[in-house]
């Protein structure tokens, strides 16, 4: 079984946008560990853009299954992770101003730096993952910080599926037998989606969960569409 743990970045850019509640964050939260998800991720960047510092406290207290953590450990964020002690803290190497995430971790350059934030996360009992490239020599780097799982960065996979579904998975199948090899937990994520999402666990042995927020959450606008017009037609009857 591999778990799924929903992504709600994009719950909070929504409701960003006209500065109020709606949608209620954490409401929705509840609701997707209701309809059975098994974690929420969330990834608080610098400025603030979707899910603010604020957010991720008031996660904590009503959070009744896995949170995930995303983030550059910046001193702000490490403070933050230590404060909430989420069940797992999945490290990545975004900048300030980066849209999104766009690659995963050095592993070989920046070892000792993530050598040092791990033992930070891991001796307040906190699971850790590294996000990496499909890289084995990457993955490898990783084993060496002392980390717990690696995260696979797929949005290259997400892009060459469609033209040519073997050609895109077999970097990830390789890093992923390198990481089980080397004892790491792999997870995966950006840009899984409904449409990719079955090939991937079919040709990753050994995953243990996937973080998805932005196709999701445009799947489930797109999905509960034609429901939500309708029920304003019948209103305006
Ligand atoms: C770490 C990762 O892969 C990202 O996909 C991420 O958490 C999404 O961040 P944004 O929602 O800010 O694009
Ligand atoms: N770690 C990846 C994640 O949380 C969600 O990425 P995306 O589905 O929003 O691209």
């Amino acid at each position: 079984m591999t778990k799924l743990s929903v992504n709600i970045n994009k719950i909070a850019t929504l409701r960003n946008a006209r500065g109020g509640n709606m949608p209620d964050l954490i409401s929705v939260a509840k609701d997707i560990e209701e309809f059975g998800a098994d974690g929420i991720t969330v990834h608080p960047r610098p400025d603030e853009r979707h899910i603010r510092y604020a957010d991720v406290y008031a996660l904590k207290e009503v959070l009744k299954t896995e949170f995930n953590i995303e983030g550059n450990p910046n001193p702000r964020f490490t403070e933050m992770v230590l404060e909430v002690r989420p069940e797992q803290v999945t490290l990545v190497p975004d900048a300030v101003d980066a849209i999104t995430s766009n690659a995963g971790w050095d592993t070989k350059k920046h070892k000792v730096y993530l050598q040092e934030m791990i033992q930070t996360f891991k001796e307040k009992g906190i699971r850790t993952s590294i996000f990496v490239d499909p890289d084995s020599a990457m993955v490898e780097g990783a084993a060496e910080t002392g980390t717990d799982r690696v995260e696979l960065y797929t949005e290259e996979y997400a892009k060459v599926y469609p033209q040519d579904p073997e050609k895109a998975i077999k970097a990830y199948a390789d890093a992923a037998r390198t990481a089980h090899s080397l004892g790491l937990g792999i997870n995966a994520g950006h840009d899984l989606s409904l449409e990719n999402i079955a090939y991937f666990k079919k040709g990753i042995s050994h995953l243990q969960e996937v973080s998805i927020g932005h196709a999701l959450i445009c799947e489930a606008i797109y999905l509960g569409l034609e429901n939500v017009v309708n029920m304003y037609l019948h209103r305006l009857k």
